[in-house]
């Protein structure tokens, strides 16, 4: 097991460059499935969710070759061919350890009109159904069992209709559009998610000949057409990424500029952070936080929202902040029912935290305390972290793997900005 270990106190200064959207990224990865020709992705974050999407469509007998590494930010460019590819079966071990591989589903449905794929994994943080996926396959012609874990879709032909999504569901509205590009005539869904790389995987379906408008509405409308070529395409940058050294930054009263970023697409955070005392400056491609040490943080309310309203993917690392901000918080947690598993953790530091649902109620404390704390899942082992860097003493945040799987060179850009933390391995 590999852990970090955190001596708190650093006030974080300097400049940290954001990598590309992990949640874009693995879902362009799979969509490359539904190409004529190669694709070339530009910006694709080190992560581990992306090595193992990467070992997957090797598995399924495409070719995938490393273009180029960006030593800055850790970025990656790959070309891939799955041109080669004649069907799509990912197993069990394939699958169990990311919840992007469902991805494989719509885009296998869309070109061989056939997939098998393991139940996904991901973060667990609740009990993550996938119900709308199946529905949306369905309305276009699919046949969906599962038998031992295994989804099997499959389809003589695909043909467009309008799905109206229960819930707005970003994994949802992604798989049936990609089942959708190449069904015959129109598909309409309506109730979309609304999340930028929604818009970042349509505009890359788009560059390859698909025909998709209105990503980024409630509405998306998809004429399917025959088939695809390939694409160039850059990943857009990581806004959970850049939200969280926006937290971590205002959490040790630095002085962080935020490179490489979209600031529209973190206007709520800027917003929550603005109206705890934080200053932040807005330029094109960037975001300044910083603090003035005078004047204490103040707690504020957070409700987790659908894009544009509050990501609960920032929700753990911003509990972590507000544990040490003046007055009383309220998280309100409206996405996924389990995620609060890291506030024990954060108890253990001394945070002053009530659960009851999806209700936290958290009473600033004046300090946290180093401890040993586990991470539960990625955003978990964010939020430990932030805390580690707040809190007297040293902090050990074990489960750190968790981190590896969306936060591209972590460990090394918050030691540029000046963190006192290493990795250590340990034996299990
Ligand atoms: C790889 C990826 O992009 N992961 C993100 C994606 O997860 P994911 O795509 O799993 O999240 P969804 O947007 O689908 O889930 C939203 C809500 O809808 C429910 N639901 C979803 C689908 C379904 O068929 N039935 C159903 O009931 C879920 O349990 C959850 O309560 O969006 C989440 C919400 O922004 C983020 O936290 C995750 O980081
Ligand atoms: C929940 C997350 O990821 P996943 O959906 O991949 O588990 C996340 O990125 O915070």
């Amino acid at each position: 097991m590999e852990k970090l270990i955190i001596k708190g106190g650093v006030k974080l200064k300097g400049q940290v460059d954001v990598s590309g959207f992990k949640n874009s990224a693995v879902a362009l990865i799979p969509a490359t499935v539904l190409a004529g020709a190669p694709c070339v992705i530009d910006n694709l974050p080190g992560i581990s969710d992306i090595k193992i999407l990467t070992q997957i469509l090797r598995d399924l007998g495409a070719t995938v070759t490393e273009n180029g590494l960006n030593p800055v930010n850790g970025s990656h460019s790959l070309h891939i061919d799955t041109t080669t590819m004649t069907e799509c079966y990912a197993d069990y071990d394939m699958a169990k350890n990311l919840r992007a591989s469902y991805y494989f589903l719509g885009a296998a449905l869309g070109r061989f009109k056939k997939a098998r794929v393991a139940y996904p994994g991901g973060c667990n943080i609740g009990v993550r159904p996938i119900d709308q996926h199946i529905k949306g396959f369905e309305a276009l012609g699919a046949t969906v069992s599962i038998e031992h874990g295994i989804i099997s879709v499959e389809a003589e032909k695909l043909v467009g209709t309008e799905i109206y999504l229960d819930m707005v569901s970003v994994g949802a509205t992604i798989n049936v559009m990609l089942a959708a590009v190449m069904a015959e005539g129109r598909t309409v869904i309506e109730n979309a998610a609304k999340e930028p790389h929604i818009v970042d995987v349509a505009n890359f379906l788009n560059c390859m000949g698909a025909e998709i408008r209105g990503a980024g509405t409630d509405v998306i409308r998809i004429n399917g057409v025959e088939k695809l070529g390939g694409c160039n395409h850059t990943v857009i940058p990581d806004q959970i990424e850049a939200g969280t050294y926006m937290i971590a930054a205002a959490a040790t009263g630095g002085d962080v500029v935020v490179n490489k970023v979209i600031p529209k697409h973190l206007e709520s955070v800027t917003a929550k952070l603005k109206e705890m005392g934080v200053e932040i400056t807005e330029e094109d491609e960037s975001l300044s936080v910083r603090v003035n040490a005078t004047k204490p943080l103040k707690n504020v309310n957070i409700k987790t929202l659908v894009y544009p309203g509050f990501p609960t993917d920032l929700q753990q690392p911003m509990s972590a902040l507000l544990s040490v901000a003046k007055g009383i918080g309220i998280v309100t947690e409206t996405i996924f029912e389990g995620r609060f598993k890291h506030v024990d953790q954060l108890k253990k530091m001394g945070a002053n935290i009530k659960v009851e649902g999806r209700v936290a109620v958290i009473e600033g404390v004046d300090n946290l305390m180093g401890a040993t704390v586990t991470a539960t899942d990625l955003r978990a082992a964010a939020s430990l972290v932030i805390a580690g860097l707040m809190a007297e003493g040293t902090t050990e945040v074990e489960n750190i793997h968790f981190l590896d799987r969306g936060y591209d060179l972590f460990q090394e850009k918050i030691q540029n900005l000046g963190a006192d933390v290493h990795r250590v391995t340990v034996e299990d």
